[in-house]
């Protein structure tokens, strides 16, 4: 019997002949498939009647939805009047900057408001996973184009980006009450990070309302001062520094003791000697942004409430010369000698200590030593978080004891 034997080389070539065979076949099955799927679906839209289209729509989604095991999360760009971009997604942009810049192969560059850094993102169409106790997530980002046509001057009509988290329905609790607390809490920390430090000033109350409202004015803090320029007491310098850093870690303490999570400083000394410096040193080192206070721009305690509430966390809160700007040294006494002259000028000439009072009242601020120490003790200082508060004075000993108590 004769064998005609095939050639080794021969063989692999037919079988790889054969297997781009199948997979071009493959690849054209599948292509008349969704060219069948898409002339079924436009046939669908253009011949099935409109009213019974939605509630088909409807069923169907149900159907998938029994039948896919996964939960997908959307996160838009814009929400509400769409002209406030969400916090959430430009938190969430943050949080997946770490791993969209590794992972994702289209990127995008953007500028954002208050960043010192150019913020990458991942394109639209790009996806990346994320990791959380051993559960993978899917996050995505893509837009849609609104169907209606409608004229808007808002620019970015015709693009609603969105981020969406695909994950496995069992571990929907997990997800829910801890991972996206998580990316939140991630995010807002890159963002604080990588955020343009601002020294704030406040405003008079004449400026708060209207069309240019603000409480606070701010400019770019560029302060250069640090701890290892600054000149004093090498032990006091550590000293202090520690103090800074494990106020900043010790969040979880404040709130197992039950007080506001704050700390309060007092810088003493003569004219000169580096108060002012220290404080620039200090919000360097942490990160954080200044809100000078200027209390003689303050009318009184509620103005005072609605300025602190108006300051963000991390944050330096410094009130300067508190000896100058409020009269809190021995101030009881003063009023209480100030209203028997009072009393004695208004028997002499009612009109004219009437006039006297209002003048007095336009100049001086009505912020009391107790509206103060409410501000830095009270039930208001809890709000707004992580907040180091510190007085500047050169003379200490004329300070109420009641503030330098603390
Ligand atoms: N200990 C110091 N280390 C480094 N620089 C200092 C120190 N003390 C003073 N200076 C320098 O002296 C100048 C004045 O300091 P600074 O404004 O911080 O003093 P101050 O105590 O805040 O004064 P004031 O009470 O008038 O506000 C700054 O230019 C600062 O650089």
């Amino acid at each position: 019997m004769n064998s005609h034997k095939i050639p080794k080389q021969h063989l692999e070539k037919n079988k790889q002949t054969k297997m781009l065979f199948t997979i071009g076949e493959m690849i054209t099955g599948a292509g008349s498939a969704i060219a069948g799927l898409m002339v079924a679906y436009a046939m669908f839209q253009n011949y099935f009647p409109y009213d019974l289209q939605k509630p088909l729509k409807r069923y169907s989604h149900k159907i998938m939805n029994f039948f896919y095991p996964y939960i997908v999360i959307t996160f838009p760009e814009f929400q509400g009047d769409r002209f406030e971009r969400s916090k959430a997604f430009a938190v969430i942009e943050r949080y997946l900057n770490k791993n969209s810049s590794k992972q994702a192969k289209h990127l995008q560059a953007n500028v954002v408001q208050d960043s010192q850094a150019i913020v990458l993102s991942m394109a639209d169409n790009e996806d990346v996973t994320d990791e959380f106790q051993g559960i993978k997530l899917w996050w995505a980002s893509d837009h849609f184009v609104p169907d209606r046509q409608s004229i808007s001057l808002y620019p970015r009509e015709d693009a609603n980006r969105y981020f969406t988290l695909t994950l496995h329905k069992k571990y929907r609790d997990v997800i829910t009450n801890s991972y996206l607390k998580h990316v939140l809490d991630e995010g807002k920390e890159i963002t604080i990070k990588e955020r343009q430090r601002k020294l704030y000033t406040n405003n008079k109350s004449d400026n708060w309302y209207g069309y240019k409202r603000t409480k606070w004015s701010h400019v770019i803090f560029e302060h250069p001062a640090s701890f290892d320029t600054l000149a004093m007491d090498p032990n006091k310098k550590e000293d202090i520094m520690k103090d800074l850093i494990r106020f900043t870690e010790a969040k979880d303490y404040y709130a197992k003791i039950g007080k506001a999570w704050k700390r309060g400083y007092l810088l003493y000394g003569p004219p000169g000697t580096g108060k002012s410096t220290m404080i620039a040193a200090m919000a360097n080192l942490l990160k954080y942004d200044i809100y000078d206070l200027e209390l003689t721009a303050v009318k009184d305690n509620t103005e005072l409430r609605k300025l602190l509430i108006d300051t963000s966390s991390k944050s330096i809160l410094v009130i300067e010369d508190i000896d100058c700007s409020l009269d809190l040294t021995g101030q009881r006494e003063k009023k209480e000698k100030k209203n028997d002259e009072k009393k004695e000028e208004k028997d002499k000439d009612p009109v004219k200590a009437e006039m006297k009072k209002r003048d007095e009242n336009d100049q001086s601020s009505q912020v009391t030593l107790s509206g103060l120490l409410n501000f830095i003790d009270g039930l208001w200082s809890a709000c707004g978080g992580e907040r180091i508060i510190v007085f500047t004075t050169n003379y200490v000993d004329k300070l109420d004891p009641a503030l330098i108590r603390r």
